[in-house]
């Protein structure tokens, strides 16, 4: 085999509305990947281990060619994981034994907060000194999440290397190398976790932006607690995984706005308590999934809709846009003469509703999953002209919102401002916005290089 190095990186997550309905099958989810990525440097080292270096958390975990760690002071069962499910099937397909790698990991700063880091330097969190922060931060004071979707995004990188680095993939990553690393990556982050979730975070990190529905459980329910061997994982892999992925961008001249909130909710916690009343109060709970499916899935078709007119009726589109973006939310009104305005009014409706159902469901299964605090700032953001919508990401919760916002420079300034003065709860903006692509091989010099490896 060449020795030739090489790093592939997978973006992370918000899943902007299906957050707890697509826990079924029967419901989707519109989940944007972000611009901020995951890395997985490899390049070949002299002897048979495989080291593993993260130099975000300041660690390195070294395994020999069993994958059984030399220095066990501190481990990582993902990275474990990843390496021991990997390594069987590349021996099982390949007949090659994964041996003598370093590996290093990083991660692009927005997956962690950086403001005990900013603050260390007596600065505040704003855009311009959030983009000034070095890329791939090791300096982080504490490692805390921001809520992408680290482990997916981890996993995803890590097993897209390793199978590019064993011929198992190509470095377009086609749709089928895509597929291949889905199902590796999903099998294995569901393993890491004790759990079969939803999986739209590994799918976003495989896939990038789309509509998403669940695969059947049952494709690896019994297999996440045993021994697997090689030849199970291969007959994983090429099982019939039944999720649907509709690929999907936010429209020209639209952004999004991601918010830290430091204050933090325990998304296992918010699902069992929706799921306890869900099930003690199946024929209500069902009336409003459905109410709340039927506008999720009018997000997804506005978001296709409106890249549609751009394409269509570039002068309406762009018409519309400069006419909105000097107008706050209640003042958009339905204008007959251009469809295009017609679509952004929907759009925004569309994403009250969605909020408006979620408080519902806050409200009856007694769980904050649009608290008050969050209302109110949602509310005050709808305050700046030129902002669409947005609401609690995911299963909501204390710690995130999104916006959708028509890009300009005058609206990312007041949201920023709006969000530093806010005073009932602790807001700074994430640098990142969303990033169309999914898994992806990278320029290894260039990551190299910003690794100082
Ligand atoms: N930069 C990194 N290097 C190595 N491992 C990482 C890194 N970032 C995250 N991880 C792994 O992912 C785990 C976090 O997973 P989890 O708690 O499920 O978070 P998330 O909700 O972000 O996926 C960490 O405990 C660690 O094992
Ligand atoms: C409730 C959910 O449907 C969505 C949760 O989305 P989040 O983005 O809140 O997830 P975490 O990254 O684990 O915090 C559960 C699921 O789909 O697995």
């Amino acid at each position: 085999m060449a020795d030739t190095r090489l790093c592939v990186s997978a973006p992370g997550k918000v899943l902007i509305a299906g957050g707890y309905l697509i826990l079924s099958k029967e419901y989707s989810g519109v989940v944007l990947s972000t611009e901020a990525r995951f890395y997985t440097y490899i390049e070949s080292c002299d002897d048979e281990d495989i080291k593993v270096i993260s130099p975000q958390f300041g660690s390195e975990w070294i395994y020999d060619s069993n994958i059984k760690q030399i220095n066990t002071e501190q481990q990582n069962d993902f990275v474990q994981l990843a390496l021991e499910e990997v390594s069987k099937y590349i021996e099982y397909k390949h007949d090659s034994s994964m041996k003598g790698l370093r590996i290093v990991i990083a991660a692009d700063n927005d997956f962690y907060s950086q403001r005990a880091y900013l603050r260390s330097k007596q600065l505040d969190a704003t855009y311009r000194n959030l983009q000034a922060v070095p890329k791939l931060n090791k300096d982080l004071k504490n490692i805390n999440k921001t809520g992408l979707g680290s482990s997916a995004a981890l996993i995803t990188s890590l097993v897209g290397s390793l199978l590019l680095r064993y011929n198992s993939v190509s470095k377009e990553f086609t749709d089928n190398d895509k597929q291949l690393v889905h199902n590796l990556a999903q099998y294995i982050h569901c393993r890491a976790q004790g759990k079969v979730g939803s999986g739209f975070d590994v799918s976003a990190a495989v896939f990038g932006s789309h509509t998403y529905s669940r695969f059947d459980p049952a494709t690896i329910n019994d297999l996440i607690d045993q021994y697997t061997s090689g030849e199970m994982i291969d007959s994983i892999v090429n099982k019939g995984w039944d999720s649907l992925v509709d690929k999907i961008a936010l429209p020209y001249g639209v952004s999004m706005h991601l918010a830290d909130i430091e204050y933090g909710s325990h998304t296992p916690s918010l699902v069992k308590k929706v799921n306890e009343w869900k099930s003690k109060n199946l024929d209500q709970a069902n009336e409003l999934y459905k109410s709340l499916d039927i506008s999720n899935k009018q997000l997804a078709g506005l978001l296709v809709a409106l890249n549609k007119s751009y394409e269509t009726n570039q002068d309406g589109y762009l018409h519309a846009l400069d006419y909105l973006s000097n107008l706050i939310p209640s003042e958009w009104l339905k204008d007959e003469s251009n469809s295009v305005v017609n679509q952004f009014v929907d759009l925004k409706l569309t994403l009250q509703n969605i909020r408006a159902t979620f408080r519902t469901l806050s409200a009856k299964a007694d769980v904050p999953i649009e608290p008050i605090q969050q209302t109110r700032l949602l509310e005050a953001c709808s305050e700046i002209k030129g902002v669409i919508g947005g609401g609690v990401p995911g299963a909501g919760g204390y710690d995130a919102i999104y916006l959708l916002a028509i890009s300009s420079t005058q609206t990312a300034n007041e949201i920023e401002s709006k969000w530093l003065k806010w005073d009932e709860l602790s807001v700074s903006p994430l640098v990142c916005g969303e990033g169309f692509q999914g898994i992806k091989n990278e320029d290894a010099f260039d990551i190299s290089r910003l690794l100082g490896t």
